[in-house]
């Protein structure tokens, strides 16, 4: 549905975008990340026909932006980072406005106008001025003038931003629940919500396509950063070279050590003053969990909690968008500009599987609300 090919933009002797080179099947979500002023906003300006590209490719729909741009805009819908809202209309007045630009026909307005209305749950609001709408309303209204000429191709710039917990979560389901009818392009810097929304991300850095694939086979690549944490009762230093034995345990460190007693001035605050803290880190794609359990339960140890850490997304753009990457050379995104190929599986807190006296911390919409 998009197909965007070694695409560059400068402006003057700045180059927003470098080369950059991805694809949109039908019905997908892309997240499109990338730190500040990596080139998300003027990829999806050229996208939407709104900005010419300085070299390269893009089509929507097969409609290639620079040659069919009119017939590009018929099939897009484009949402930039502060909707263009007319205070003072109402909303179905502003929406029936944005059709007539968009060139709907005047006997299908009304239907059209119905559908982005409902499609964005807006009925309520269809008479209300638009000045008088909170932000989360205002940004469905961003939104429902974005599709209200049902293109095939909807592109959001930073739709969340702004938005209260509440109001996030309503729009991050009105976005799913228009994929697979649209194609949406997304970008976002909040990663849970790539990892929660998006089918596949693409990770822009310095104007430099750095990664496509989906947020689980990239979590699932990355090499550092799975392991396990541990509490343990009993004598670590006769604990800690049974673990470094164990097949697949790569670095074992203590991060609390039991506490004398006399030492501690507040032990009505500290409430398992004999455990220590261990944190393991595990050889990719190695699983040694099982192996670190029977080491300590056989050592005659009291294994009080155990929980996966898995890399997540944010992991994973952290190592593609700063300048100290710590990647092994295989990982890293080869001379040809070839997509990294790598990093870590499932989101962090929701598949953590916790071996606890407390239970599971159970925390997987844990970005949901932030
Ligand atoms: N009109 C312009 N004239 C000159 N430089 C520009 C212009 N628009 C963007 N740039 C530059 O191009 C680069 C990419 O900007 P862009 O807005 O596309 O990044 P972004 O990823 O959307 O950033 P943000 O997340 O902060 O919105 C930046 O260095 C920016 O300063």
């Amino acid at each position: 549905m998009i197909e965007v090919e070694h695409l560059s933009k400068t402006y003057g002797i700045n180059t927003a975008i470098d080369d950059i080179s991805f694809s949109v099947e039908k019905g997908e979500i892309l997240g499109f990340l990338g730190p500040n002023g990596a080139g998300k906003t003027t990829t999806m300006r050229i996208l939407s026909g709104y900005l010419p590209a300085t070299t390269g490719t893009a089509r929507v729909a097969g409609f290639d932006v620079h040659e069919a741009s009119m017939d590009v805009r018929r099939s897009i819908g484009y949402l930039p980072e502060t909707p263009p809202l007319y205070l003072d209309m109402t909303v179905e007045g502003f929406l029936y406005f944005v059709a007539r630009i968009k060139g709907i026909p005047a006997g299908d307005r009304a239907t059209q106008v119905n559908f982005a209305i409902e499609r964005c749950n807006l009925q309520e609001k269809r008479k209300v001025i638009i000045r008088k709408l909170s932000k989360g309303f205002r940004q469905r209204v961003g939104i429902a003038q974005a599709i209200v000429h049902n293109p095939p191709a909807i592109v959001l710039d930073e739709p969340t931003v702004g938005l209260d917990p509440k109001q996030i979560i309503e729009v991050r389901n009105l976005i799913k629940t228009l994929a697979g009818d649209h194609t949406i392009i997304l970008s976002t810097h909040i990663l849970p919500e790539a990892s929660m929304t998006c089918d596949r991300v693409a990770i822009i850095n310095r104007g430099k396509m750095v990664a496509t694939d989906t947020p689980d086979n990239l979590m699932a690549q990355l090499t550092e950063g799975s392991g396990y944490e541990l509490e343990v009762e009993g004598n670590i230093e006769q604990l800690r070279p049974l673990l470094q034995e164990v097949p697949g345990v790569r670095e074992v460190e203590v991060t609390k050590t039991p506490e004398p007693e006399n030492l501690n001035p507040t032990p009505f605050l500290v409430r398992y003053p004999s455990r220590s803290r261990l944190r393991i880190v595990s050889s990719p794609g190695s699983e040694p969990g099982r192996a670190i359990a029977t080491a300590i339960v056989s050592a005659g140890l009291g294994l009080y909690e155990m929980r996966r850490v898995r890399p997540t997304l944010e992991d994973v753009f952290l190592q593609l968008t700063t300048e100290e990457l710590h990647f092994e050379p295989e990982d890293r995104l080869g001379d040809d500009g070839e997509a990294f190929q790598s990093t870590v599986k499932s989101q962090q807190s929701s598949d953590e599987k916790t071996l606890s006296e407390t239970g599971g911390r159970g925390d997987g919409e844990a970005g949901e609300t932030q």
